[in-house]
């Protein structure tokens, strides 16, 4: 089974020490001075106390690897549509595309079913680039649960978590599904197959939605953001109006909200992703993670006047930063 990791910066470089240790057939496509140290002196992985190393083949231009079984995608949201072109010779009549990316997926409305069938996202999917230069079908569905670093160039620190949920944009248990989760199980990550990926996608979101942009407007830890009297009612607002949304697309929610803000604050002083990108002047995830949901909402008919508020602000925030167009 041939794996290749497309933008292996922390989550990817994660998943490609634990593979390439494992023995898989696994290569990465990254780019600049972590490309460089990749091909120079292999991949090394901190997990605590244990400190690994493992040579890997590391390319910048896929044309170099060729087809492949799986490509697991894991760039930030916005860095996708750009690369569909570049990522073509990875993919061969069997290959399936695994989206290994936070936010709201491009293929959501995919074997979805419903009046909403097919249904295509511009604020993740401009121009259909993914939607047309992937085709849905081969799209398997993935939830990214660990947390990790590039500490330094060729250098992975992993943080916390193993679990990646995988799952069939219709929830089937297919061959293809189950023998990726079989081979990342291999490798010592947890990988299950749910037959209700969206109903993870959205526990996910719901916070992300919410406590990230508050991040990055107030440059607040999680801890202290949802504990505040002020913030904790905005993320509120925020994330019952993302419910409204969600429960009509027929999405279930295992907690209620406020049990979700408790286990915001429970993770503790953290630097959302987007406070750490703002923090280091790389562009955030907006598009996916919050005015995706608004597209959601328009779609739907569901008022968002909370999410348009935030929206509005940290875009500002990123434009004024230089990061947004
Ligand atoms: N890190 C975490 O703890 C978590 C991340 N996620 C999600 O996982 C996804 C990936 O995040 P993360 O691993 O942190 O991101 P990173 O930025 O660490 O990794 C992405 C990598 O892709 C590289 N890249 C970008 N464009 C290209 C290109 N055209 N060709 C080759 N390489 C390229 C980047 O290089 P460069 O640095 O030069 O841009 C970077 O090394 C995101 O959606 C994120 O929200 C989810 C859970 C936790
Ligand atoms: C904030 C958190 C932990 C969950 O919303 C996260 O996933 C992020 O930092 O992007």
């Amino acid at each position: 089974m041939k794996i290749c990791i497309f933008g292996a910066g922390a989550i990817g470089g994660y998943m490609a020490a634990k593979l390439a240790q494992a023995g898989a057939d696994v290569s990465v496509v990254a780019r600049g001075p972590h490309l460089a140290a990749m091909q120079a002196n292999g991949l090394r992985l901190i997990e605590g106390e244990t400190d690994t190393h493992v040579d890997i083949t590391a390319e910048e231009d896929p044309a170099r690897l060729g087809p492949q079984d799986y490509v697991i995608v894991t760039l930030k949201a916005h860095s996708v549509p750009p690369v569909v072109d570049k990522m073509q010779p990875l993919i061969g009549p069997e290959t399936t595309i695994v989206s290994g990316v936070n936010g709201l997926p491009w293929w959501y409305f995919h074997g979805h079913g419903g009046p909403y069938e097919g249904t295509r996202l511009e604020t993740v999917d401009p121009g259909n680039a993914q939607w047309d230069g992937f085709g849905p079908d081969r799209v398997l569905g993935c939830v990214v649960y660990p947390a990790a670093e590039v500490s330094e160039p060729g250098v992975v620190r992993h943080i916390e978590g193993n679990r990646f949920s995988l799952g069939e944009p219709d929830g089937s248990k297919s061959e293809r599904a189950q023998a990726l989760s079989k081979a990342l199980a291999e490798a010592g990550l947890r990988a299950p197959v749910r037959p209700r990926l969206r109903d993870e996608i959205w526990l996910k979101l719901w916070g992300n939605l919410s406590f990230n942009p508050i991040s990055a407007l107030t440059h607040a830890t999680l801890d202290v953001l949802c504990t505040d009297d002020g913030t904790r009612q905005v993320a509120r607002a925020m994330m019952v109006e993302a419910q409204q949304i969600a429960e009509t697309l027929d999405i279930k929610f295992p907690v209620d909200v406020d049990r979700r803000i408790r286990g915001g604050a429970e993770v503790g002083a953290h630097r959302t992703s987007m406070l750490q990108d703002l923090e280091a002047g790389r562009p955030m995830e907006i598009d996916a993670l919050v005015r995706s949901v608004q597209e959601l909402g328009r779609i739907t008919s569901i008022p968002t006047p909370t999410i348009d508020t935030v929206l509005a602000l940290v875009t500002l925030r990123a434009r004024v930063a230089g990061t947004y167009p």
